[in-house]
């Protein structure tokens, strides 16, 4: 099988995806420390995910990868699949005790293994249990836990483990501990299907897709809280495939702080600025007014700064598009992170709830930190009294119609909780 995305516009062919399970409960325990926006219902979530999931296919004919289901479909088909699987799984697994009591769990786990189901050994991956088992009685106190282990509780965000571009698949590698062990389970599903990995970023470099945006001729690619330097120099050592590349630097927030910022609301590139076709971008035009782009060239070896400095507006307003401003609470709810199925159509999150539900959060926020989120919040509070009172919730606004735009809302208010929307939680693998 082949990864190959050229431009974010193209025709959306094929995408993997991971419908949230067992991992969002232990997420959903501490919210904030599982990278979460709030707290939300996980029956809601999967429900609004499998809603996902049928709309690509049906609607879009975009052929859908589930990344567990295709996991497990190899391990039971293929022993030597299944073999990698469980070593895997129980290399993950910390037992703790005394020696002779650990050596007895880990002959008893290998024992156990082969009346288990392959999904056993997948939620162990996930969940990362630390077992204890009593010492000296064998068979007595054993104690699970799992909190401290960072359960993979983002791993539905798929876009973010890695980029597709024209050269192919570029493993990243997260910034973040909660989300570390996720590049190592999508780089098996990709083993498992044969897609060939171009590249894989390493220590010191951090990558995540959600800072990567193909443009056809030229690539934009975000850095600050979760891309580094030294990830974009191994990722662009591997995707040499666009004439030039403009690297974005993360825009603080202008309603936020400077001495206190909040990474998280503009964490990745896609989460302020995305594409609606191949002349129209949408964006919150105050930060892409903020966000300063370097440009570089390719060149024989590789690619070289052009000395250009220029900001993100003015940048992609140079190459021709057209932008539909997007204002403060829309950018919050998550209206930026639209996903493009083909040339002037879009998946978007419907708003009107959304929007509610990042008011309410917000709102609580700022009355715990006032001086970090009180003018934020006000501004927001503006925009929902001005959005109502037109009547033109996201995505039901004039400049779509007008820039011949066609939107496809999607109920998400469960699934954005875990802080993101349709281009998040899709990993592009084939366009065009
Ligand atoms: N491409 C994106 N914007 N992904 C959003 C990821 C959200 C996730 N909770 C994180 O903090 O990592």
């Amino acid at each position: 099988m082949t990864a190959r995305v050229r431009a974010e516009w193209e025709k959306l062919r094929r995408v993997a995806v991971h419908r949230p399970g067992i991992e969002m409960f232990f997420g959903l325990l501490e919210p904030y420390a599982a990278l979460y926006e709030r707290a939300f219902s996980r029956y809601e979530a999967r429900r609004e995910h499998e809603r996902l999931e049928y709309t690509l296919r049906e609607e879009f004919g975009v052929r859908v990868l589930r990344l567990k289901e295709t996991i497990l479909d190899a391990a039971d088909r293929d022993p030597a699949v299944r073999r990698r699987l469980v070593d895997w799984a129980h290399e993950t697994v910390t037992i703790r005790g005394g020696r002779q009591e650990v050596a007895e769990a880990r002959r008893s786990m290998e024992q156990n293994a082969d009346a288990l189901d392959s999904q056993h050994f997948f939620t162990l991956l996930l969940l990362n249990p630390v077992i204890e088992v009593g010492e000296g009685s064998t068979g007595g106190g054993v104690d699970v836990r799992i909190m401290g282990q960072e359960p993979l509780a983002n791993l539905y965000f798929m876009r973010d483990q890695q980029a597709v571009t024209e050269c192919g698949l570029v493993s990243g590698r997260p910034a973040k501990p909660q989300r570390s062990r996720e590049a190592e389970i999508t780089r098996f599903l990709w083993e498992i299907i044969g897609i060939p990995i171009a590249g894989t970023v390493r220590e010191p470099g951090t990558f995540e897709g959600g800072d990567f945006m193909p443009m056809g001729d030229f690539a934009l690619i975000g850095t600050g809280d979760r891309t580094n330097e030294a990830g974009i120099h191994q990722f662009l050592a591997c995707a040499t495939g666009f004439d030039e590349i403009g690297v974005v630097h993360q825009p603080g927030h202008p309603l936020v702080p400077s001495r206190r910022p909040d990474p998280m609301i503009d964490m990745h590139l896609d989460t302020y600025f995305n594409v609606a076709s191949s002349g129209v971008v949408i964006g919150s035009e105050i930060l892409l007014r903020r966000a300063q782009v370097d440009v570089y060239h390719r060149t024989g070896e590789g690619y070289e700064s052009s000395g250009e400095t220029t900001t993100l507006y003015d940048y992609i307003r140079s190459k021709g598009f057209a932008v539909i401003d997007l204002s403060i609470l829309e950018q919050l709810s998550y209206a930026a992170n639209v996903l493009c199925v083909r040339d002037g159509v879009i998946l978007t999150v419907e708003g009107e709830r959304v929007m509610k539900t990042v008011l309410a959060n917000l709102e609580r926020k700022a009355a715990v930190d006032t001086a970090r989120y009180g003018r934020l919040l006000r501004h927001a509070e503006e925009d929902y009294r001005r959005i109502r009172n037109v009547g033109q919730f996201f995505p039901h606004k004039a400049e779509f119609y007008q820039h011949d735009i066609e939107t496809c809302p999607l109920h998400f208010e469960n699934l954005t909780g875990g802080y993101g929307g349709p281009h998040c939680m899709t990993c592009a693998l084939e366009r065009g």
